[in-house]
């Protein structure tokens, strides 16, 4: 493809040049690539402009003020990163003919996940781009990010396009919306979960976080594509609202729900039984999954499905035969005492309370919770996780999450001054070791706040370590150390 081609305000002497790929990073530079080069939160990419150069680039996207050579194409843009997402989105073709996207604080990989499985077992070739990677039906591919960096997104999405895969969801977190990370291409659903404190870190009050995530209503959904609306959540509202002020068709699901209602949910020992009514039609589907919250994610996927076509009796058919999600709710091990031990994902306050409530039916003794908070993460998340734990949990143990540069013991101390009650133990296998050998057989042990994740993040830059750690497997190996 020639440079000229992909952006049309490129010189006549250097449009004719055959561009090979895209790069955000001067270190992936080769011949022919086209450079962004964005002001980011620890380094200014405009200040790596000549090493692109000098490494080959032949065009350069960046605002105004940046700094570049003459030999090469200079894209200017107020936003960069839109405009260097919608050239590099000319040039990753094909994609997808089906793609959709997740929002929300809680329930995005659960929902991206239970829709890729909807797709495969309608017999699509299907993937998931999330939290825990790019996932097809054959294999898994970690990226690192929830929403991955344009290149790698538009890349993916490429390649699983000439790969035969047609349906494709992913997770639009608000750090990606904001960046751009998930432009150019053609995206016909997309869905709300709930909103609920988080990231506040990175953008500081809750109106700009939802600001961000609406972005994919307002900007990245295609204008007559399909919002699908998780409709029992305070901001559920203001969502439908916005998107039918934009002219979206919109597709509600949940109590308060229009298109799939919700009419009841009886848990059961190992799943529950939800009754649901779309178009006239009463549907009782008997998930095999437990808890409210993947309740809401399951129906919420089948909105999804129906909305990009697929026929409504086969969706909740489907519905009933979903797998559990990786690291959410995830039951690792039954304890030698008889107590099942829960791993789940939960590092919000709403998520928090959304596990307890999803296991308190099934526990007739004590409900144990091992918890803690991330560092260089939204800090004013772990007095509100406390205050949750103490309140809905029976016995609270604060450890550590991933410290990262933080001082362990002072996140901990934030979290226990809103649960006075909680012991502290530091040591993440400890405070599990400890969890169960605490437990009775009428216990229920939860492990939250790591879910999926397979190591331990300890320190700061230069000094980073990942240390291997994966809660169910530890869950399973101090099981097994107290049999022997
Ligand atoms: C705060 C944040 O989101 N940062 C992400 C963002 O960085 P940034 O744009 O601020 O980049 P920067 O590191 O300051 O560098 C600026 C520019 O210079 C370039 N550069 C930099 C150094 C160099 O030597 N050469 C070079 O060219 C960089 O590629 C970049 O384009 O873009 C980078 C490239 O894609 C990401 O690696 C980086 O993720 C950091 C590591 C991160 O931890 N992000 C987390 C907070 C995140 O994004 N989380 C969300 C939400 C999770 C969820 O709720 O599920 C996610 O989607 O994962
Ligand atoms: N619909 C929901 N409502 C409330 N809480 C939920 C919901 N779905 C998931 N959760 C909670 O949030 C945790 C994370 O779920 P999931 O990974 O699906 O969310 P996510 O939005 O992808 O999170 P992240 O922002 O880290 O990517 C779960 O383990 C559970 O505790
Ligand atoms: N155990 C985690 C969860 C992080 C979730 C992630 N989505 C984020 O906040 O970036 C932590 O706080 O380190
Ligand atoms: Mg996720």
């Amino acid at each position: 493809m020639r440079l000229g081609s992909i952006f049309s305000a490129v010189p006549a002497t250097l449009a004719d040049q055959p561009v090979t790929g895209f790069a955000i990073d001067h270190r992936k530079v080769a011949p022919g690539t086209v450079f962004g080069a964005f002001r980011g939160a620890r380094f200014n990419g405009e200040d790596f402009i000549a090493d692109a150069v000098e490494a080959g680039a032949i065009a350069v996207v960046a605002s105004d003020q940046a700094d570049v050579p003459s030999s090469v194409a200079h894209i200017v843009d107020d936003e960069p990163r839109r405009a260097f997402a919608q050239g590099a989105a000319r040039y990753f073709r094909p994609v997808p003919s089906t793609v959709a996207a997740v929002t929300g604080t809680n329930g995005k990989t659960s929902t991206a996940e239970m829709t890729r499985q909807l797709w495969h077992m309608a017999g699509f070739g299907a993937a998931s781009i999330g939290t825990l990677g790019v996932t097809t039906s054959f294999d898994q591919n970690r990226t690192g990010l929830t929403t991955p960096d344009i290149v790698t997104f538009l890349n993916n999405m490429s390649g699983m396009a000439r790969q035969g895969i047609s349906h494709v969801i992913f997770e639009a977190s608000s750090h990606g919306l904001s960046q751009f990370r998930t432009e150019g291409l053609p995206v016909k659903i997309a869905a709300f979960t709930n909103f609920s404190r988080d990231h506040l870190d990175y953008h500081g009050t809750m109106e700009a976080y939802f600001a961000a995530k609406m972005r994919l209503f307002d900007e990245v959904v295609d204008s007559d594509g399909t919002a699908v609306i998780w409709a029992d959540d305070p901001k559920s509202l203001e969502v439908q609202e916005r998107c039918e002020t934009r002219g979206l068709k919109t597709l509600s699901v949940g109590e308060a729900g229009d298109d799939i209602v919700l009419v009841s949910r009886t848990p059961t020992p190992l799943g529950q039984v939800l009754m649901v009514e779309h178009q006239g039609k009463t549907y009782r589907i008997s998930l095999p999954l437990i808890g409210a919250y993947q309740a809401a994610n399951a129906l919420t996927s089948a909105g999804i499905a129906i909305a990009a076509g697929d026929e409504a009796d086969q969706v909740f058919d489907h519905v009933a035969r979903l797998q559990p999600v990786r690291g959410r709710l995830e039951r690792a091990v039954i304890a030698s005492n008889g107590a099942p031990v829960y791993v789940d994902y939960a590092h919000t306050p709403d998520a928090l309370a959304s596990a307890i409530s999803a296991l308190r039916p099934h526990v007739t003794g004590k409900l144990i919770c091992v918890f803690g908070a991330g560092g260089d993460r939204d800090s004013g998340k772990r007095p509100e996780m406390g205050k949750i734990a103490q309140a809905h949990a029976d016995h609270v143990i604060v450890t550590d999450d991933n410290p990262r540069g933080e001082d362990p013991s002072a996140i901990r101390a934030e979290i226990l001054a809103a649960a006075p009650d909680a012991e502290d133990i530091g040591d993440r296998r400890s405070a599990i070791a400890h969890a169960l050998s605490m437990a009775g057989s009428e216990d229920i042990v939860l492990l939250a706040g790591k879910g999926h994740e397979q190591g331990q993040i300890i320190g700061r830059g230069e000094d980073q370590r990942v240390l291997p750690f994966d809660d169910v497997e530890v869950a399973r190996q101090v099981a097994g150390e107290a049999v022997a």
